[in-house]
């Protein structure tokens, strides 16, 4: 990988990990953005359902208060005389005057027959109501308060009772006071909340006692209504345990984050949802710019690629072009000097010699004379594809110019060179250029070969041998080889012919 290319994927990479812990924060704020909208929920719940506690204790304290006054004598079968009675139902109006928020307040008999009341006709039989069957099947509940229900008054109501019992522990009455949903609704009438969230009171089946809160015009769910399934579910599941608990839920089709916190002495849980898209509105604006600028700098950066790619395969090609000979596609007389240098300065180093063949095509201006230049270059040509059809890969063809070739082969060795020159001299007689209606063209290569001596650094002399050696194969009739006489060797090879 070039330089640039690798500083430019450190950028990349810098980039990435830089958007990747900017992307684990977002996604940590959003945590935390969604962890205070559960902690503003659970406050605002708990503060409401302590209202709610301190009104029930009152309410409570009136109740007890008529139980305490009414004796087991008021009530039927025994039958109080009319001043009496007349004391009760004062007493009874005095306490309901106390109470705001109260429809009614009356006793009933151990029969659960209204007995008294401050305004109801009294006869009244309660007998079959959940409350009268669960207080006399207990008389040792102190109290007890009821789920909505549907009253005698016709309205919704929460009635909250205490047992009258005798001196044996029987019971003999039931005193209650009747809760309009205005002793809810007066609560949640004091809580500032958004647009969209909601606060509620419901009884332990989920219904809605009050609402504070839009009842959206899809999904309208005020008071006497029950919530949907599953946050029923989570309301019975909390009056088993009498607790608080956090969800998130869909409230009026909108996502919200809900925390319930149960009144635990009465069937009566607090709901508070506060909008999720609301709370998360300045996050997602942060997250959508944050997908922008990544996109951005995504499409940035695979336009730098391209261009960097591009770039470098351009300045590629002018190397390659710079380094090849434009007709044969082998090196040029440059790089082969170059690759030279670095060849001889190994060999050198491991006192390993490097070869060096040179080839001149014989005669070649006759044939450029005879057959046309066209011919002499598909010859030019058909040479380099012999040298190359012939040599290792770790060798070096190149054309040196006009019609003169040479092979540098590293870690050479007389014997080797000049097998290999063979089979070049035996490729090159093989040669046959034929084009349109002329005259098939045969060529020959004469065969200059020298090695490269210990200290020799550059190419100049081992070619200069070689060169000398080839003008002794010129010598001896073309067609042939000749080794220069160098490392002992005899001054001429044999021609492989
Ligand atoms: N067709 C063609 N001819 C070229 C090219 N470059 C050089 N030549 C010709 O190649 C010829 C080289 O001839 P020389 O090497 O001097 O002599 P020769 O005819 O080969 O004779 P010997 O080398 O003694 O066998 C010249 O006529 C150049 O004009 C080329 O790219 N294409």
């Amino acid at each position: 990988m070039r330089r640039k290319t690798q500083g430019i994927v450190l950028c990349i990479l810098l980039f990435v990990a830089a958007f990747t812990a900017a992307g684990i924060d977002l996604y940590r704020s959003r945590n935390e953005i969604r962890e205070r909208g559960f902690a503003s929920a659970e406050a605002m719940s708990f503060l409401v359902s302590e209202w709610l506690a301190g009104s029930f204790r009152e309410v409570d304290y009136v109740v007890r208060n008529v139980t305490d006054v009414i004796h087991p004598g008021d009530l039927p079968p025994f039958a109080p005389d009319a001043e009496r009675r007349a004391d009760i139902t004062r007493l009874l109006i005095d306490k309901h005057k106390s109470l705001p928020h109260s429809d009614e307040i009356g006793v009933f008999d151990g029969q659960c027959r209204l007995a008294f009341a401050a305004y109801s006709p009294i006869g009244w039989d309660a007998s079959d109501r959940d409350y009268c069957k669960a207080l006399r099947a207990n008389p040792a509940l102190d109290h007890f308060t009821t789920n909505l229900l549907w009253s005698n008054l016709n309205k919704y109501e929460v009635v909250h009772l205490r047992p009258l019992t005798d001196s044996r522990g029987r019971l003999v009455g039931i005193a209650g006071a009747g809760l309009d949903l205005s002793f809810f609704q007066r609560w949640l009438d004091r809580v500032h909340i958004g647009p969209h969230d909601t606060v509620a009171i419901v009884d332990n089946r989920g219904r809605i006692l009050a609402r504070h809160g839009p009842a959206t015009p899809g999904a309208p769910k005020g008071p006497g209504h029950q919530l949907d399934y599953p946050l029923q579910r989570q309301v019975a599941a909390l009056s088993l345990t009498g607790a608080a608990r956090r969800f998130p839920a869909e409230l009026d089709d909108r996502p919200a984050l809900v925390s319930l916190q149960h009144l635990g002495a009465q069937p009566i849980a607090v709901l508070v949802g506060l909008d999720e898209a609301t709370l998360m509105r300045e996050w997602n604006d942060k997250a959508a710019q944050f997908a922008f600028g990544l996109a951005l700098i995504g499409i940035l950066i695979v336009l730098l690629l391209r261009n960097v790619w591009l770039a470098e395969e351009r300045a590629e090609l002018l190397f390659q072009q710079a380094c090849t000979d434009p007709l044969t596609r082998l090196a040029n007389r440059r790089h082969f000097f170059e690759t030279a240098l670095r060849e001889l300065a190994r060999a050198d180093r491991n006192l390993t010699p490097c070869g060096f063949i040179l080839l001149d095509i014989d005669n070649f201006k006759e044939i450029n004379d005879l057959y046309g230049h066209r011919i002499g270059d598909l010859a030019l040509v058909a040479v380099a594809n012999a040298c190359l059809a012939i040599i290792r890969d770790t060798d070096t063809p190149a054309r040196l110019g006009g019609d003169e070739f040479v092979i540098l082969i590293p870690d050479a060795d007389p014997a080797g060179a000049m097998a290999m020159a063979n089979r070049l001299l035996d490729a090159i007689r093989a040669i046959r250029i034929q084009e349109d209606n002329s005259p098939t063209l045969q060529i020959t290569a004469s065969f200059g070969i020298a090695l490269s001596q210990h200290g020799e650094l550059t190419p100049e002399a081992p070619l200069s041998r070689a060169d000398s050696a080839m003008y002794e194969a010129k010598r001896a009739g073309r067609d042939t080889l000749c080794m220069a006489a160098d490392r002992g060797l005899p001054p001429t090879g044999q021609a492989s012919a």
